[in-house]
């Protein structure tokens, strides 16, 4: 039966389910309720503990919430710092980002040497995987197929289920490395078999960071220039960990707090991340961008972007979701300190490829989304440029392709969902369980042959 034939036949059902689960908004007021663990000012509801990262956006007095530019703190130190670190000292910095997300503390040299090792060969992906699991059982989306891919090797793993600190470390370590080779093949498997293009399965290398690697295995000839490699570090550092309330760093650890293995938790997180309002918006936000560009005829008429703009959040354009992707975040206010340096970076480049008309559009919806969003919405809340708004930007002038852009996030963020699995594993441990209030009557059970 196709889709089509489906839709029709079970139509009454969509009816019902549509009708039959519908929460009246003002119940959650009623009952106390924070929706979306939300409080009333939209703080975010107190879930937990962490040490491993702390996300800054407005300062709290007398109970409001004052707008602040933002600040992001990897096991207490700001990212600024940690970037201008390694960056003059021209060295890589994700795999030292990791080091600290699981281990507390910035490595030494021979500590960040031994780890780089360790990483390095633990590249390999288990015999016949790439064939059996990837080559013939290729997905048009490269997270699910990242996902499945996380899924199986749970079945060449010959401890899957042993939650041990030393188990659960190799296995963090080896998804750390891992991930860029799986999204690697899972994307030239999809190139080949969806999109008709030649079949390239580099050999992964030991000697190279995460991001030449990456490049090294996605680039038909291997090559790659020094600044493109840093780039891509410097985007895989800023995506690596952002506390433990957002989506998908809550789920696993909520996955993780049922005590079930790392596969499981770890697949769960990839499933939240590519979400559209959350790792998923960067290629959202391509997609908007061509939208916009499709149907604007002056890229520097403010004018008539904020009137299309405004047709957006209203649903009457782009993708009919009301969202302006890029834009609004759960904690930052006035700017998250991620897309400010991704915009300088953007900058850089777009001058560097002649494309700062496209850039100026960038700029001009980063500028014009804000008041556009306060007048439709009648909103006071503070929206700024969130990670995912340049991103795609800076990834399409390191000519990656745009089905990659929230894999590579995957794989910068693994770091911190590794960290925050051990962290809930073995500093919370307690399986995480809310209430849910029922609103419904209670009724009595009708035998088949009395209803109506
Ligand atoms: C890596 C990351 O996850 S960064 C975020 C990536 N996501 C996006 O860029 C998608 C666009 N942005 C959004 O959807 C939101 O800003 C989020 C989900 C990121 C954060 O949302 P929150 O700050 O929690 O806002 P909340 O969910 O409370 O929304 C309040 C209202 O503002 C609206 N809103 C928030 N951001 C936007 C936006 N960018 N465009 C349109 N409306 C928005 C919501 O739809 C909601 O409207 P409603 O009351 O009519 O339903
Ligand atoms: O913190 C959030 O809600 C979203 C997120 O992961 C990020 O911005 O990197």
């Amino acid at each position: 039966m196709s889709n089509k034939e489906i839709f029709k036949r079970i139509s009454k059902f969509t009816n019902l389910a549509e009708n039959n689960n519908k929460i009246d908004p003002v119940l959650y007021d009623k009952f106390g309720v924070k929706r979306g663990l939300r409080n009333k000012n939209g703080t975010g509801v107190l879930a937990g503990l962490t040490e491993i990262g702390n996300v800054s956006g407005y300062a709290m007095e007398d109970g409001e919430k004052i707008p602040a530019h933002g600040q992001l703190f990897y096991r207490g130190i700001d990212v600024k710092d940690i970037v201008d670190g390694f960056q003059e000292d021209e060295r890589f910095g994700f795999e030292e980002i990791c080091y600290l997300l699981l281990f507390g503390s910035l490595p030494t040299k021979s500590e960040l040497e031994e780890f780089n090792e360790v990483l390095g060969e633990n590249r390999d992906l288990p015999d016949g995987f790439t064939e059996d699991m990837i080559l013939k059982a290729p997905s048009s989306d490269i997270m699910n197929k990242l996902a499945r891919s996380v899924l199986a090797t749970y079945s060449y793993d010959e401890e899957p289920d042993d939650t041990t600190i030393n188990n659960m470390l190799r296995q963090c370590i080896q998804l750390i490395a891992r991930f860029p080779i799986l999204v690697a093949y899972a994307f030239q498997a999809k190139s080949h078999y969806y999109d008709d293009k030649s079949l390239y399965i580099h050999n992964t290398t030991t000697n190279l960071s995460t991001a030449e690697n990456f490049l090294h295995m996605l680039r038909m000839d291997n090559n790659f220039t020094k600044s493109e490699a840093e780039l891509l570090d410097l985007c895989l550092v800023l995506h690596a960990e952002h506390g433990g309330g957002n989506n998908s760093a809550f789920t696993t650890r909520v996955v993780s707090s049922s005590g079930t293995d790392t596969y499981s938790a770890i697949a769960a997180a990839i499933g939240s991340l590519k979400g559209p309002k959350h790792g998923g918006a960067n290629n959202k936000v391509r997609q908007m961008m061509e939208d916009i560009k499709a149907h604007i005829n002056n890229w520097e008429d403010k004018a008539e972007i904020e009137s299309y703009l405004t047709k957006i959040l209203r649903k009457e354009a782009n993708d009919g979701s009301g969202l302006i992707y890029g834009m609004g975040h759960a904690i930052y206010t006035l700017s998250d300190p991620r897309a400010v340096m991704l915009k300088k970076k953007a900058h850089a480049l777009a001058i560097e490829k002649d494309m700062m008309k496209e850039f100026r559009l960038y700029e001009i919806i980063e500028e014009l989304a804000p008041e556009v969003f306060a007048k439709v919405k009648g909103s006071t809340k503070d929206i700024c440029a969130n990670v995912d708004f340049y991103s795609g930007f800076v990834y399409s002038m390191l000519q990656i392709p745009p089905e990659l852009y929230t894999p590579i996030f995957a794989i910068a963020r693994i770091g911190g969902w590794c960290a925050h699995r051990i962290e809930e594993f073995y500093g919370a441990n307690r399986i995480i369980r809310p209430a849910y209030r029922s609103i419904t009557d209670y009724r009595n059970y009708t035998k088949i042959k009395e209803r109506a």
